[in-house]
């Protein structure tokens, strides 16, 4: 079983959230899923330096103010990923290029539960929502 270490980042836009929209995968459960934007963490990267490389790649933005969030150990029926979440901010959000993903969505936090995340996403999503609500 394959074990996928990853960074996902969480970008704050001013109180709402970007959420991101997955291409299709031949794994039913990510295609087409929302997620928060990010990927592999590869050798010689930290999980932040793998962050602000895999966003610039997949949407042509800086990030900055990078601030660990959560970690997640989540088990796909194929495969398992350690996904460690940072908060983040953006600066330049009308260069954003979607290079990989379907669509994009500036949510508050109240909407995020609305949408069908990758079921690793939900504990990030939780801890989100319940933040706002302490
Ligand atoms: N980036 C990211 N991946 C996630 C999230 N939730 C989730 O289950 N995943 C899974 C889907 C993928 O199978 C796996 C790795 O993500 P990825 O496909 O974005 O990584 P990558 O860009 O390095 O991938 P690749 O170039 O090897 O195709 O993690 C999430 O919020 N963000």
């Amino acid at each position: 079983m394959k074990h996928y270490f990853v960074s996902a980042a969480i970008i704050q836009v001013n109180d709402e959230i970007l959420c991101f929209q997955r291409g299709p995968s031949k794994f039913d459960y990510v295609s087409q899923k929302y997620e928060f934007p990010g990927g592999k963490i590869e050798v010689g990267e930290t999980p932040e330096s793998a962050l602000v490389r895999e966003i610039k790649e997949e949407l042509n933005l800086n990030i900055s103010g990078l601030d660990f969030f959560q970690t997640v150990d989540h088990q796909y029926p194929d495969f398992k990923i350690t996904m460690h979440a940072f908060k983040c901010f953006t600066s330049n959000l009308e260069e954003i290029q979607l290079n990989e993903h379907l669509n994009f969505l500036q949510l508050s936090l109240s909407q995020l539960s609305g949408l069908d995340w990758a079921a690793a996403d939900i504990p990030f999503v939780e801890k989100l929502i319940s933040e706002s609500n302490g």
